[in-house]
This record gives C-alpha cells, sequence and structure tokens, in this order.
C-alpha cells in the first residue's frame, strides 16, 4: 500500500529551527529574547501565542514579520530564509506577504475609515476593494467616519481591514484587544475569525487574555524565550464565547 500524499498535508508557512535573538550579546545587560525556538507553523491556522510579559512573542512575531533579524538559527517562510534576507528583500516580503494589527491602531487621524484601508489598496497589486475589507470585518455603516469618531473596537477592526485589503497569506497581530473591552473586543475577535475562514489567512495572535487560546487551531506557550508548550485544539469556541 502507497503512503498517503504527501499533498494531503498542510503546508507548513513558518518553520524555524533554533531560532535566537540576544540583545547586548557578551554585555552584562544581555538578554536572551528567544532562546533556541523550534517550530513548525501549518498554513490557515489561527495560532495563539501566550506567556509573560519579557517572554519573547513579541521577538518572535517581529522576526517572522520580517520587521526584525534574528542573532542565531533560522526562520523560514514557505521556502524563503527570512534569516538569510537583506533589508531591502525582508520589505519586499512583508509588502507581499505579510498583514500586521498592533495594540494601537495607527490609523491616519486626518483619513475616513475608508480612506485609510486605501492607504494599502492603492498601493498593493490586487487589493480587495476597500468597501469589502471593511465589510469583511462587520463594517458596513461608518466608512466615512474619522478615527475619532469610532469606537476602539471599530478602529481595530478599520485596521484589521486596512490589513487585510493587500490579502495576505499571514496576518500578524500583537495584542490585538489589549486596549479594548470586553464587547469590542469580542468583535475584533469574530472579524480575525472571519478572515481566517473566508480566505485561509494564517494568523497569529499574541494577547494576555488567556481564554482566546480555546478560540485558537493551536496554542504556542513561551518562558523564558523558549516555547515550553504547544497544542492543538480538538475543539474550539466562537469569540463570543471568549470570557474577559
Ligand atoms: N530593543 C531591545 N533591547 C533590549 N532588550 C529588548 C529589546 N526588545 C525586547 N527586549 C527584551 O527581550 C525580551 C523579550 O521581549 P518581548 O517583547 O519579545 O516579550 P513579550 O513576551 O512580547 O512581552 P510582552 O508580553 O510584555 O509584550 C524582554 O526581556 C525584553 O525586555
Amino acid at each position: 500500500m502507497s503512503a498517503p500524499a504527501a499533498a494531503e498535508a498542510p503546508q507548513a508557512i513558518f518553520r524555524t529551527e533554533r531560532l535566537t535573538k540576544i540583545y547586548g550579546a557578551g554585555t552584562k545587560a544581555e538578554v536572551r529574547a528567544l532562546d533556541g525556538v523550534d517550530l513548525v507553523l501549518p498554513e490557515a491556522e489561527l495560532v495563539v501565542l501566550l506567556g509573560p510579559s519579557g517572554s519573547g512573542k513579541s521577538t518572535l512575531l517581529n522576526i517572522l514579520g520580517g520587521l526584525d533579524h534574528a542573532t542565531g538559527g533560522r526562520a523560514w517562510f514557505r521556502d524563503m530564509d527570512l534569516t538569510a534576507m537583506t533589508d531591502q528583500k525582508l520589505t519586499r516580503y512583508r509588502r507581499d506577504h505579510v498583514g500586521f494589527v498592533f495594540q494601537f491602531y495607527n490609523l491616519v487621524a486626518s483619513l475616513t475609515a475608508r480612506e485609510n484601508v486605501e492607504l494599502v489598496t492603492d498601493i498593493a497589486a490586487d487589493p480587495m476593494p476597500a468597501a469589502e475589507a471593511l465589510a469583511l470585518v462587520g463594517l458596513t455603516g461608518p466608512l466615512d467616519h474619522f478615527p475619532a469618531q469610532m469606537s476602539g473596537g471599530e478602529q481595530q477592526r478599520v485596521a484589521i481591514a486596512r490589513a487585510i485589503a493587500k490579502r495576505p497569506e499571514v496576518l500578524l497581530c500583537d495584542e490585538p484587544t489589549g486596549a479594548l473591552d470586553s464587547r469590542t473586543g469580542v468583535e475584533v475577535l469574530a472579524a480575525l475569525d472571519a478572515v481566517n475562514d473566508r480566505f485561509g489567512t494564517t494568523i497569529l495572535v499574541i494577547t494576555h487574555n488567556s481564554d482566546i487560546r480555546r478560540m485558537a487551531h493551536r496554542v504556542i506557550r513561551f518562558q523564558d524565550g523558549q516555547v515550553i508548550d504547544v497544542e492543538r485544539n480538538a475543539s474550539r469556541i466562537s469569540a463570543k464565547e471568549v470570557q474577559w
């Protein structure tokens, strides 16, 4: 009997080998922000990264997103070795493949919701219309409102719409609900879930709300710059069931 077809196994979108980031190497102030991380992340999953403050979550996200360089080990996006890339190539990688969502939405205050998304759709190769990206995150009404006229949850959903409008393969989210109350936080999580479900976008979410782990396909726990546990959820809850 032949072996199961390899094509049926989900492809790894990210892979790391002994990935290391040391700040102040050789000095008294040396910090091992990442200390030999080995990971394989299949595509199309919603992945939650948990761990105490300072355990290395943002450092990993920044290296996978091409915002920062490792000091040792390797990291791949598909077959692209991120750790071997020049800054110029990393910029291109980010532009072509990655969307970012941060805790503070980083919207342009003088532009409307629609215009904030159009900033990206104007320069992307195959963007979705701004209104479509905004509808996907549940924003159909206030497209011509300015950030100051929107709730925190609405602003964060505009930031997600902006990140997904260029149809990235991965969406990297650092504390996307960190500044939100439970009601608006749920709306943001539902938007992320919808993007994962609709487009199969791989989504990595750093959070300090550990209940969000129950929404994830996969949960990665960090401590002291190391991955101490990777767990795949047998079943998942919806965004509105998350406890705050
Ligand atoms: N630019 C820097 N220079 C020196 N040390 C840094 C720098 N950036 C991060 N660190 C250190 O690296 C370690 C990992 O930081 P990182 O931000 O990745 O942790 P984290 O798990 O994301 O924390 P948090 O949950 O608080 O955001 C911490 O000890 C942090 O102080």
